[in-house]
């Protein structure tokens, strides 16, 4: 299926505005200003920091019908962008220097403007909410949202998300009842020593040398303390110590993110963390400093949705189903899961670069289909 062009246009016009976590501010003109040209007869608009919520006004349930009282159906999309240097092909490449949509928001924005746009010129029984959440990538936008009073006034009965997936082809959507996504923790541990000239090493204390000792003892908790049969990662992304090649460090710091399938573990692999970290101060006469940054709470499918949309999905023939396994990534799409009963999915968009990768060009095409399955899934839902 091909994507109309008019979301193509918005796909890359978005493409080119990527802004960190509540900073969201371009976006967030550049999407009011789209919102403004849908018909607004049925539409509330509200802004949240740099979010928005959009209320599309439903036409109300006959008497008799299965629910009398009409829900709001909610769905969701991110907004923010990755510290990445970008290196695609496309002529409609980062306009904002070292930031990229590398994780497809710009994909789920657009994709959440055409279901909007849709359902204000064919509204349902129930109330339709889409919500742009600022600050996915960290230090998470969703969990303050959803305790917001803009959200809280028109919280979802129902709730569902998407997220672009690199690996099926367009046509596809991979979902699973239960545990989708991962339980995250960020992870910054800063080593403070003692500085010194290169030349004298015995009257300094080398952070360089301490980071790099830490990093490797770190791979040993998943490799030694986290049952095999239970998943779990460590990664250490960034490493960072000295200020000069003959200047012996008097600072390192790491910055990495631990993935857990489950919250005992998460716990786990946090107290080994702190007992190697301990271990490095006491062995290199130093100081350590940790913090464990934005916390994410793992994206669990509500089984009975999840089976019903799978259903709905193969029965309509609306996109190839694939009953995936659970990954390690993490979103924060599952604070609004553990309130409100919903599902996430991933969607194919076939390309060869994964998420977070400065070359990925995810398929436009996939566009198209998210819009007809999530429009053809709200209105059926919205029926019963
Ligand atoms: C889908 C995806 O890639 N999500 C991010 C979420 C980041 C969470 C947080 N900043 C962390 O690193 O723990 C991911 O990296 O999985």
């Amino acid at each position: 299926m091909t994507t109309d062009p008019r979301w193509v246009a918005i796909r890359r016009a978005l493409h080119q505005i990527p802004e960190p976590g509540f900073e969201e501010v371009e976006t967030q003109r550049f999407l009011l200003d789209q919102i403004a040209r849908m018909p607004q007869d049925r539409l509330e608009v509200a802004t949240w920091r740099t979010g928005i919520l959009v209320r599309v006004r439903g036409t109300g349930r006959r008497a008799g019908s299965a629910a009398e009282k009409p829900r709001v159906i909610g769905y969701r999309a991110d907004m923010d962008g990755l510290p990445i240097a970008e290196e695609t092909s496309y002529p409609f490449r980062s306009r904002h220097p070292g930031y990229m949509h590398a994780c497809g928001h710009d994909l789920h924005m657009t994709i959440a403007l055409a279901v909007l746009d849709h359902f204000a010129r064919h509204p349902v029984p129930d109330d339709v909410l889409v919500v742009f959440q600022p600050a996915e990538e960290g230090p998470g936008g969703a969990l303050p949202m959803l305790e917001s009073e803009a959200f809280r006034r028109w919280q979802p009965d129902l709730m569902l998300a998407l997220h672009i997936a690199p690996e099926y082809p367009v046509g596809t959507i991979a979902t699973r009842p239960g545990i989708l996504f991962a339980n995250t923790s960020e992870l910054f541990i800063d080593l403070i020593g003692q500085g010194g000239h290169a030349a004298y090493p015995h009257r300094a204390n080398d952070m360089v040398v301490a980071g790099a000792h830490l990093v490797t003892q770190l791979q040993s908790i998943v490799a030694r303390n986290v049952d095999p049969l239970d998943s779990a990662v460590v990664t250490i992304g960034k490493l960072t110590g000295g200020t000069k090649q003959n200047i012996i460090a008097e600072r390192a710091r790491l910055e990495g993110t631990i993935r857990t399938l489950s919250r005992e573990s998460m716990q786990r692999v946090k107290a080994r963390i702190e007992a190697l970290v301990r271990g490095i101060e006491e062995g290199f006469q130093c100081r350590a400093e940790i913090d464990y940054g934005a916390n994410y709470m793992q994206v669990y499918n509500h089984e009975d949705l999840t089976r019903e949309f799978m259903a709905f999905v193969r029965e309509r023939q609306a996109a190839e189903l694939v009953e995936c396994r659970e990954a390690m990534t993490g979103e924060d799409f599952g604070y609004f899961l553990a309130e409100i009963p919903g599902f996430m999915f991933w969607l194919g968009v076939d390309t060869p670069y994964g998420l977070h990768h400065a070359k990925l060009e995810p398929s436009e095409d996939a566009i198209g289909v998210a819009v007809r399955v999530v429009t053809e899934y709200i209105t059926w839902k919205s029926a019963r």
